[in-house]
């Protein structure tokens, strides 16, 4: 279980996150729709405890982020301006990444590049990538070690629409195996029929519907 508790966040006296609570499930597939600058780059953020709340808590399993645990423990991201490593080719970026936590087996590599359509074999090195392939390797970074909790800031940007119907699969999959996950877009019709629930954002607010 994931719970946001009156969860505000101040930047240079503006509060870019005003008094947000809610709890998410596992299970489940929540959209987070807005307009550019609405704050839902800045609520997944939070989520993966990269930025500190000036006011409120993120409860993860009962435990406070930056209190109890100065991580989510098992959580899979997708935040504008990640950085894969250009000089190595798909399969050794996420074999790099897999030596941190100690999770994944090579074949959960290899199955989390076959699923998002690339190849777990191509010695290609991601600078030769297209954006769209990129992406769907950000996909399979964010997929490979099956975590608890999905942050996915507009995760088909860049995809073409047979790609989007393959993610989109694969999401389906891992909410089946009981993920909770969150989805930012500005294109709600993108994903709401992926979507279990939708939320919006507006100026900082975050409003059920
Ligand atoms: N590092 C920062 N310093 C100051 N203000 C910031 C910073 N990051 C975000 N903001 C502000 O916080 C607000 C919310 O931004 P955020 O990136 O969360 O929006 P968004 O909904 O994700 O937009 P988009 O759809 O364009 O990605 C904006 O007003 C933005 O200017």
């Amino acid at each position: 279980m994931l719970q946001i508790c009156n969860l505000s966040k101040k930047i240079k006296n503006t509060y870019v996150l005003k008094n947000i609570s809610y709890t998410f499930k596992p299970g489940y597939i929540y959209g987070l729709f807005g307009k550019n600058g609405s704050g839902k780059t800045m609520l997944l953020r939070t989520l993966a405890g990269l930025v500190i709340p000036t006011e409120g808590e993120v409860i993860i399993n009962n435990q406070v982020l930056h209190k109890d645990i100065s991580f989510p423990p098992s959580v899979g991201v997708i935040i504008e301006n990640m950085e894969l490593l250009p000089q190595y080719d798909a399969y050794t970026n996420l074999f790099i990444l897999s030596k941190i936590k100690k999770v994944a087996s090579k074949h959960d590599i290899e199955e989390a590049i076959k699923k998002v359509g690339l190849d777990p074999f191509s010695k290609l090195k991601v600078k030769k990538y297209s954006l769209g392939m990129k992406q769907r390797l950000n996909i399979a970074q964010a997929i490979f070690e099956k975590p608890d909790i999905l942050l996915l800031d507009e995760p088909t940007n860049a995809i073409d629409d047979k790609g989007v119907e393959l993610i989109h699969n694969l999401l389906l999959e891992e909410k089946k195996r009981g993920a909770i996950i969150i989805i930012a877009s500005h294109l709600k019709e993108d994903i709401e029929s992926l979507c279990d629930f939708s939320l919006k954002m507006n100026e900082g607010n975050l409003i059920y519907e």
